[in-house]
């Protein structure tokens, strides 16, 4: 039998151990341990708790073990991004400049700019830069202490080229150490060529996308950008029902610009998560928490396209399961520091540091179909764990804009050291 490979962090000064149990009650921090350890057996998490129960539960194979001291540092799950535009190519700074000087996004899209300029060069882009590009980014996100993220296409808008997009997200899966979750977003704008007939292209989805992606296993998700000027309510119904025929479940992109029934929707369909939800109405946030609608909320989308952000005060106050995300896309969020989201949850969301951390973690795996293998640091989850170079988990809040990121385990195996890639 192959030796197994022991692991042990010790003299954590505290620990964040969030439990799954925490599904909806998404508010507190069940518990927080000081000078905690975990122990690890391959990629499992095989105990955890203070250092003084596990030196005694271990104490004979201590010395067979690999040792991370996180000796006045914070551990928490690795972190977990549940919506992001990972894989696409080329960049939108000239629409940065485009708003500092007024035009509006949705303007800069309605002119043939906007998600149109990306999936003119992800589409012209070959698979190999494609993945290069990607890659780049999600060594950001490992290097910002995310362990998981989820990855959208819809920057293609033709099969061909969503098949492309999630063929280059699964091999990025398969060969680097953060899990990519793939979701379809095929109705991510009505490509140009369709703006008179947007119908036909909900047909092309539906009947020839979907069915396609579905044969392939290409993604377990299925996403809408419902807004006024992409898809109506209607159109996105038919979409996400297509999917869930084919065995996607629902997400959708939902309330951003202005109140449209996304959130009534997602409730409607049975959506997995309503994502955005900037101008989502009381009644929608009622169907949501009465579903069980996962809120995923981006507020540096907001911060960036300088509007005012989600209330996700109000949606946990109503009993809406809230995770936080990067929105990680080159037009409205280019970031991958889903710390600074979490600071911005606090700040312009009124979220305590608790429930951003919760957002980030455990919540956030949920709105993925994670919950019940990573997000927390439980004994038979996945080994994904964070080491900040902070003393206390609100630190990583308080002190915003820096990448406070000293350690990252994946699957048992340490990928980032003193804040540096080592995989
Ligand atoms: N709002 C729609 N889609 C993305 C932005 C995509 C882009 O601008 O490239 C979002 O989630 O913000
Ligand atoms: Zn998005």
């Amino acid at each position: 039998m192959k030796p197994l490979i022991f692991s042990l962090l010790k003299k954590c000064t505290k620990k964040i151990v969030l439990s799954s149990k925490m599904k909806l009650r998404h508010n507190i921090t069940e518990r927080t341990i000081f000078y905690g350890s975990v122990w690890i057996e391959d990629r499992t998490i095989v105990a955890v708790g203070t250092d003084e129960e596990l030196f005694k539960q271990f104490q004979p194979r201590i010395a067979e073990a690999e040792t991370v001291d996180a000796t006045g540092k914070t551990v928490t799950p690795g972190l977990v991004d549940p919506h992001t535009h990972l894989v696409y190519a080329g960049s939108r700074e000239n629409e940065f400049a485009m708003r500092l000087n007024g035009a509006t996004y949705m303007e800069i899209m309605n002119a043939g700019g906007g998600i149109h300029a990306t999936t003119k060069t992800t589409r012209e882009a070959t698979d190999e830069e494609l993945f290069t590009a990607s890659k780049k980014r999600l060594d950001q996100f490992l290097l910002h202490g995310v362990t998981t993220v989820e990855a959208k296409s819809g920057y293609g808008l033709t099969l061909e080229h969503e098949l492309k997009q999630l063929i280059v997200a699964k091999k990025l899966h398969e060969t680097h150490p953060v899990d990519v979750v793939r979701t379809f977003m095929g109705a991510h704008a009505v490509p140009t060529e369709f703006k008179d007939n947007p119908d036909e292209f909900v047909r092309i989805v539906v009947e020839k996308m979907i069915p396609k992606v579905s044969e392939l296993a290409l993604a377990e998700f299925n996403d809408v950008f419902c807004e006024r000027g992409v898809f109506t309510p209607e159109q996105a119904k038919v979409i996400l029902e297509a999917g869930k025929a084919y065995g996607l479940t629902p997400k959708i992109h939902a309330d951003e610009i202005e109140p449209y029934g996304g959130a009534e929707l997602a409730a409607e369909v049975g959506a997995i998560s309503a994502d955005h939800l900037l101008c989502a109405s009381d009644e929608g946030i009622q169907k949501m928490a009465e579903k069980g609608v996962i809120a995923v909320l981006l507020p540096g989308t907001a911060f960036f396209l300088m509007t005012k952000a989600a209330n996700g005060r109000k949606m946990i106050d109503a009993g809406v399961p809230v995770a936080l995300s990067t929105d990680c896309n080159p037009g409205s969020s280019p970031t991958v520091s889903l710390p600074f989201i979490m600071n911005l949850g606090c700040l312009h969301m009124g979220m305590t540091p608790e429930e951003v951390i919760t957002a980030a973690t455990i919540n956030a795996a949920h709105a993925i179909r994670r919950g019940h293998e990573i997000g927390s640091i439980e004994v038979g989850k996945k080994a994904d764990i964070t080491i900040f170079n902070v003393p206390n988990y609100m630190q990583l809040i308080y002190h915003y804009g820096m990448n406070h990121t000293d350690t990252v385990i994946k699957n048992g195996r340490i990928v980032v050291a003193k804040g540096q890639l080592c995989y």
